[in-house]
């Protein structure tokens, strides 16, 4: 589905992502580790077309989109989720998702407010915040969420783009850890239909060990090892790569 292909990225002389090549397949839950500075951020830069790699290809269902902006391969079905910054804290959650479903069907926010009528709008964002768990805060105010409630929201802004392919960057940051449980479950759900896939990057071992089919560990921007947890866990070489670092 999602493939890249000798991805590079450098700056000067340092290869910032070395010669990354990564499949994911339809329906599957990859998960990213690395230490700090590894270049796990860069690569999903380099694959949602927020940075253009230096070398090396990306591509989606075969087709080559290394050469696209972002709006172009997010069209295609490649969803990051939205910055904190990207939700409006002075409207309700509902009115936030529904503004991210009008955008992803091509309306500017003039047409939303007659778009704010139209049932099939409205409805798909209710299906995304029913999905995140957050039906019962459609009226809060979004600068009103707890952290993990938040993060929750970024998700349903991210499915209202109906994508096919989820990048996750770090979506436990700043969650509280009795909160961890129910945003896992709800991460859980994305590839349980449909054949959605998820890219997601996380420092939590333990989420990453719940949630992944397999593990890719990065480390100064090469891609060290990608396979299923338990072979990822026993590889002496990763092991020797974290010794008393911080996954
Ligand atoms: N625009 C930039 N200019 C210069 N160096 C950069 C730039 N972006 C990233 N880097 C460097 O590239 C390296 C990889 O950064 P990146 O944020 O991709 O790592 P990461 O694995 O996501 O780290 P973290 O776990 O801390 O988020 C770091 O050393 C960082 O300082």
């Amino acid at each position: 589905m999602l493939a890249t292909r000798g991805l590079t990225w450098r700056i000067g002389e340092v290869a910032i992502v070395d010669s990354v090549a990564i499949d994911l397949a339809p329906g599957e839950f990859l998960g990213v580790i690395g230490p700090n500075g590894a270049g796990k951020t860069s690569l999903f830069n380099l694959i949602t077309g927020l940075r253009r790699a230096t070398e090396g290809q990306v591509t989606l269902d075969g087709q080559d989109i290394s050469a696209l902006p972002p709006y172009r391969r997010a069209r295609l079905g490649l969803g990051r989720t939205f910055q904190a910054s990207s939700v409006f804290g002075s409207l309700s959650v509902r009115e936030n998702v529904r503004l991210a479903v009008q955008a992803h069907r091509g309306g500017s926010m003039k047409l939303w407010r007659r778009a704010a009528a139209d049932r099939e709008v409205a409805a798909a964002a209710d299906a995304a915040l029913h999905r995140v768990g957050l039906t019962h805060r459609g009226t809060a105010l979004a600068g009103t969420l707890a952290h993990g409630e938040k993060r929750k929201l970024e998700i349903a802004l991210l499915l209202a783009g109906e994508p096919r392919v989820m990048l996750l960057d770090e979506p436990m940051a700043g969650v509280s850890a009795e909160d961890v449980p129910d945003l896992v479950q709800v991460i859980r759900s994305l590839t349980g239909d449909s054949g959605r896939s998820v890219l997601m990057v996380e420092h939590h071992m333990d989420v990453i060990l719940e949630l992944a089919d397999r593990i890719a560990v990065m480390h100064h921007g090469a891609l060290l090892a990608c396979d299923t947890p338990e072979t990822v866990m026993a590889n002496p070489t990763v092991q020797e790569a974290y010794l008393g670092e911080e996954l």
